[in-house]
Formats: structure tokens, sequence, C-alpha cells
């Protein structure tokens, strides 16, 4: 100490001279005693090799605040629940979470809605009871979570939700076939709407899709990686092609918009709650049963389906 304080002494006794030469000559032999530099250079050394070793606790902070943000994005109340270490008082309940179901007075809707309900979350059903029966839900009208909306998702709707199950749609070929227009319309506009309101509120998006995709296949059974075999004008055209078309949205909001979304496919379900005069084969083969009828086999009887049962 005492002898840096004599340098700087008589640096400044330089300084109107050599300022600089005399500063850095300072620094120098500052540098040069007791093996200064080396311990510098060491020191620069460790640091050098920890950055290589650990790059990812050196980039650490920032892309765990990128993982943050992206999720508060798509599901801002878990992330809020999450930052900060929160940890709820004891007494206070962890806020449910909030979905929407549209089609959720429907046969395979209302099932969902008692899923979710079970589990804890707040449901939001909007049905405009085409096929869905407010009778599915109504065991569920004085539960303090569950909401019931007549609205026809061809028209835009905006609800703060997390998350989205876009459901509504006719599925029997006898109710969708009723009214092809509306039936596209459906798929097309219904899902546009829910997927911009997915987009806007940062919600994740289920899109409950058919086996119809596959149209008439070639290939038994289909795999998610078969395109299908789809006749584009036929009478099926409006639930084939709608879901398809549907399908196709979900996928462009995901890669255009980042929605986090998810397609089920699902094949021919039957169950509880299933309408008698559904018209698919397992309802027609119940109720003729149930008359003491008989079945009536279409075609030559050889054609298969994937049965899917609802509800247990
Ligand atoms: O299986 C599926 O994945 C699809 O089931 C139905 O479409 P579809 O298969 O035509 O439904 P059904 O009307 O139940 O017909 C199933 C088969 O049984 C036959 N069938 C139907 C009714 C009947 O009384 N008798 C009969 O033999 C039909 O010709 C058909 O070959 C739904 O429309 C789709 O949403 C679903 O994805």
């Amino acid at each position: 100490m005492k002898q840096l304080h004599r340098q700087s002494s008589i640096s400044k006794q330089h300084r109107p001279h050599h300022h600089r030469t005399s500063l850095s000559r300072t620094l120098a032999s500052y540098l040069l005693r007791e093996q200064r530099l080396l311990f510098v250079l060491l020191g620069f050394l460790l640091a050098s090799s920890f950055f290589f070793l650990y790059p990812h606790s050196a980039a650490g902070s920032s892309s765990a605040t990128n993982i943050t943000a992206a999720f508060a994005r798509k599901n801002p109340r878990s992330s809020g629940a999450s930052s900060s270490a929160r940890r709820l008082p004891v007494g206070v309940r962890k806020p449910s979470l909030r979905i929407v179901v549209t089609g959720g007075a429907g046969f395979v809707g209302s099932h969902l809605v008692d899923k979710l309900l079970a589990r804890g979350d707040s449901v939001i059903v909007v049905d405009n009871f085409f096929t869905g029966r407010k009778d599915n839900v109504a065991h569920h009208l004085g539960n303090p979570r569950f909401e019931l909306i007549r609205h026809d998702v061809v028209e835009p709707i905006l609800l703060e939700v997390d998350q989205i199950y876009h459901l509504a749609c006719p599925a029997s070929p006898v109710h969708y076939k009723f009214n092809p227009i509306k039936t596209i319309k459906t798929n097309v506009m219904g899902t546009l709407n829910m997927l911009g309101l997915a987009k806007r509120v940062g919600a994740r998006f289920l899109l409950t899709s058919t086996s119809e995709v596959y149209g008439d296949p070639l290939e038994h059974p289909q795999k998610e990686s078969y395109w299908g075999h789809v006749n584009p004008i036929g009478v099926r055209s409006c639930y084939d092609e709608g879901k398809r078309t549907a399908e196709t949205l979900t996928m462009d909001y995901h890669r255009g918009a980042g929605v986090e979304v998810r397609i089920a496919r699902i094949f021919n379900t039957y169950g509880p709650r299933m309408c008698l005069d559904d018209g698919r084969v397992v309802s027609n083969f119940v109720a003729q049963a149930l008359r003491k009828q008989p079945m009536t086999v279409y075609g030559d009887g050889k054609q298969t389906r994937s049965f899917q049962l609802m509800g247990w």
C-alpha cells in the first residue's frame, strides 16, 4: 500500500509532461511486481474455462425468462401461479382452470364436461342445442364452477378461458347431412372463431376431428400418417372436408400464430346419452332390438369400424 501511495505521488509529479507514459509505466510496474500479472492471467483462465464448461448456466437466466414468457402467453393463469415461486397462502385454494367446451351439451361433450368438473376445473358449455340437450348437463346446473351458454359457434364469442375444447358439430351422418351448408359452416367458421379466441386469450385449443378425414380409406387400419381418400363433392363431404379444413386451420394457427393445439380423431362413438334416433349403427341396432324389429345391415355387411364407448 505504501509503495502504491508513493508511486501515485510520483506519477502526480510527472503528470504535466508525460501523463500517459508514466501512467502506463506505473500500471506495468504494478502488475509485474509480486507476480500480480500471473494472478490476473490465472483468474482470466479460470473464468474462461468456467464459461466454456457451463455455457447454459451463463445463459440460464435469459432462457428461463423466455420459457416463462412463452408459457405465460399460452397459459397466463398457470404461469402467474408459478412465477416468483408463488406458494398460495394456507387456506387459499389453487384457482381452477377455466375451460370452454363447445358442443358441451352433446353426447360426447357432456361426458367430457363431467370429467373436467370432477377434476376441479371451471367449465363453460357453449351449445346451440341442435343435437345437444340440456338434460345431458342438467345435473351440473347448481354447480358454481359450471355455466351454460346457448350460442352458435358460427358467430364469434369472447370468453376469458385457459383452454378450449372444440366439439361443436353434429357427428351422425343423419344429422350432418340434414343441413350440409350449416355443417360445413360450423366446421370452418366455428373452428376459425374458436381458434381466433384461443389466439386472443392465449388459450390451449383442442379440435375433436373424426376418422372421416380418411374418407373411404384405401388403408386398413388407418395410421395417423395416412392422408386419406376423400370425395370432395359427395353427400358426406360437408363433414369430411369440413373436418379436414378444421384440422388445416388448427395447424395453421399453431404454425402461424403460435397457438398451442391438439387434434383428436374420434371414431364411431356410442354409449349413455346417445340419442336413440342418432342414426349411427350401434344406436340403430339397439333401438331395433328394443322394438323387436330386425336389425338393418346396409350393403354387404363386410364394412369395418372402430368403436369407442363414451362415459366410462
Ligand atoms: O366410424 C367412424 O369413425 C365415424 O362414424 C360415423 O360415420 P359412419 O361410420 O358412417 O357411422 P354409422 O352410420 O354408424 O355407420 C357405420 C357402418 O354401419 C352401417 N350401418 C349403419 C346403420 C345401420 O342401421 N346399419 C348399418 O349397417 C353403415 O352403412 C356403415 O357402414 C360418424 O359420422 C363419424 O363421426 C365417425 O367418425
